[in-house]
Formats: structure tokens, C-alpha cells, sequence
């Protein structure tokens, strides 16, 4: 597949739209919902929203915290990782993502773990 994987999620309005139904498949998920407790979800929904976009090859600058620095302390582990990346799986199936995007999507975020894992 060679097309734009930023095209492919729908540009930025799409990333924000998938993002929103990822927090609503986060917050039913009580493998992980503690950690989300105490978070601004505005702030993490444009966060996440700019995160995939850049990380997409869209035109956007992610101006969030690095990756270990916003994990540290949490020491998550490799089962919650997990979980957190299977509401993600459950958000692109609802929004109709491409298998081919979605699989282009979770690689970059596999490739992730170890800047959010046990810190
Ligand atoms: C590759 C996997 C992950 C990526 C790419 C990622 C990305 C992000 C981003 C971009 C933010 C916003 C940072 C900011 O506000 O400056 C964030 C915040 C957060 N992440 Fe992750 N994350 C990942 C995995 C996880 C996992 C597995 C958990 C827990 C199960 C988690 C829990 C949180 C929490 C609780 C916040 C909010 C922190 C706060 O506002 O104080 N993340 N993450």
C-alpha cells in the first residue's frame, strides 16, 4: 500500500474524530481506566490528535511532553500496553480505517513500547 497513511486515517479531521472514540473505548476499559484518572482530556485529545498526525507524515508538530517523560511513574505494563493498543484496534474498526492503515499505524506504535513501558 503506498498511499499516505494521514490520508488513509482522514487528514487531521479524521485523527480527531478516531482519537475521540479512542478515549471512549479507553474510558470503558477497566484494565486501564485507573491511570486516566486524574488526566485533562481536552489537553490529552489534542496531544494524542497532533501525535498521530505527525507521526502519520501529516503537517502537524506534535507540542506535547516525550513519550518516557509523560509515562514515567506510571509503570505500565506490557498487559496495559497491550489493552490500551486493542481500544485502539476497537476505534479504527468503529471509524472504518483500512487494514492497511491500521496495521501502518500500529507498527509505529509498537515500535513505541519501550519509551512507555515500566518507567
Ligand atoms: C505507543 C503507545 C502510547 C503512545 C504513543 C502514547 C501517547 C501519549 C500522548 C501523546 C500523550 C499526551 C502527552 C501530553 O499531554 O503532553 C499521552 C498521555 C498519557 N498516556 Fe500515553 N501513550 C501510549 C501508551 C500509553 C499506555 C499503555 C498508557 C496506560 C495504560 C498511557 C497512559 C497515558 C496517560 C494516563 C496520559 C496522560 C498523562 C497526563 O496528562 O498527565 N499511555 N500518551
Amino acid at each position: 500500500d503506498k498511499g499516505s497513511l494521514y490520508q488513509e486515517l482522514g487528514e487531521y479531521e479524521g485523527i480527531s474524530k478516531l482519537m475521540e472514540t479512542f478515549i471512549l473505548e479507553i474510558a470503558e476499559d477497566d484494565r486501564i481506566i485507573h491511570h486516566f484518572e486524574n488526566v485533562d482530556i481536552d489537553r490529552f485529545h489534542k496531544m494524542l490528535t497532533e501525535h498521530i498526525c505527525e507521526l502519520s507524515a501529516g503537517p502537524c508538530e506534535y507540542t506535547g511532553k516525550p513519550m518516557p517523560e509523560v509515562h514515567l511513574g506510571m509503570n505500565i505494563t506490557r498487559a496495559e500496553f497491550n489493552a490500551l493498543v486493542e481500544d485502539l484496534i476497537q476505534a479504527m474498526e468503529s471509524e472504518q480505517i483500512p487494514v492497511s492503515a491500521q496495521n501502518r499505524l500500529l507498527a509505529i506504535l509498537a515500535a513505541m513500547h519501550k519509551e512507555v513501558i515500566h518507567l
